[in-house]
């Protein structure tokens, strides 16, 4: 049988930490080796187990990155732009894969990923279930089967705790539906509508964004012509979809060459 592999998980008192520490700890596949939370928090320096309410685990949590790197295989990382910067920086230098399932990254912020090298390996997408990933194909497909006569607006529904709009999948989604179409999505999208904005523009994207409640995440593309509608939608109704799927890409970059990747590598979905 393979060595487990030794995973990291950052932002580990989070809601996608929690569900990741369960995922990996319940896999045979893979084993938790570390376990990291931003300074200050309360539960650094406690065993992650209690810190969580429960047995301990023998997996300290930290805030120190580069020692809890050290000897781990793959650091898996849902927290905020800023700290997956440090993050990308702190595992290429560490010779450490790093997935990342954080959203709401500019262009300028993506820029300071390390650059595909020696060091980098990198698996990041706005969502990393299987069903979004089929959905994102399925839209480049639909957009590119249609002319403009059919309007694309991508509207996405989460939780009242989230921080950025659209969400990473809307703009998978909207990035799939302009290559389908064979523009680029920064030329023809339309982020925000308000007030008197003029009759629809001919060929745009739209995204809209609701928040409420405890809504894990849902995604529709709508297709909206005259006498007709095609609505491709997915809807997540539990936050593991997206662990399992981390956890997926993690053991993928076992033996890869370094560089940036996806969760359409992850699936091998890229060519089609
Ligand atoms: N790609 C995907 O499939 C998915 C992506 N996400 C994204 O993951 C991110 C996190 O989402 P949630 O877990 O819901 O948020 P959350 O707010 O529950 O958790 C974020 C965690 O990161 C921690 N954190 C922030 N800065 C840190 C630092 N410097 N070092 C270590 N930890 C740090 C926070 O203390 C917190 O525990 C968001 O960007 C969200 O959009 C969420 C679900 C699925
Ligand atoms: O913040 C979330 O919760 C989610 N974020 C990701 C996104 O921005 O698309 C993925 C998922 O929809 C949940």
């Amino acid at each position: 049988m393979t060595k487990p592999m030794g995973i990291v998980v950052t932002g580990v008192s989070g809601r996608m930490g929690r569900m990741l520490v369960e995922t990996i700890t319940t896999s045979e596949k893979a084993r938790l080796v570390g376990a990291l939370e931003r300074a200050g928090h309360a539960w650094i320096g406690q065993d992650l187990g209690q810190a969580m309410g429960s047995a301990p685990m023998g997996v300290m949590v930290s805030d120190d990155i580069a020692q809890t790197l050290e000897g781990a295989d793959v650091v898996i990382d849902f927290t905020a732009p800023t700290a997956t910067i440090g993050f990308a920086q702190a595992a290429a230098r560490a010779g450490v894969a790093h997935v990342i399932g954080t959203t709401g990254m500019s262009g300028a912020e993506i820029a300071q990923l390390p650059p595909p090298s020696r060091d980098a390996l990198i698996v990041r997408a706005g969502n990393m279930s299987l069903g979004v990933n089929l959905l994102v194909q399925l839209t480049k497909q639909v957009a590119a089967a249609l002319d403009e006569d059919y309007d694309i607006e991508v509207i996405e529904a989460h939780h009242n705790q989230k921080v950025d709009a659209p969400s990473g999948t809307a703009l998978m989604l909207g990035e799939a539906a302009a290559q389908g179409r064979g523009v680029m999505l920064e030329d023809v999208s339309d982020r925000a509508r308000d007030g008197i904005t003029g009759a629809r523009q001919r060929g745009h994207i739209g995204f809209a964004a609701i928040r409420g409640g405890d809504i894990v995440g849902e995604h529709d593309v709508l297709f909206a012509a005259t006498g007709e509608r095609i609505i491709l939608r997915h809807v997540a109704s539990d936050r593991s979809v997206f662990a399992r799927g981390a956890l997926k890409a993690a053991l993928w970059t076992a033996g890869k060459a370094p560089g940036h990747y996806d969760m359409l590598d992850v699936l091998g979905l890229s060519e089609q």
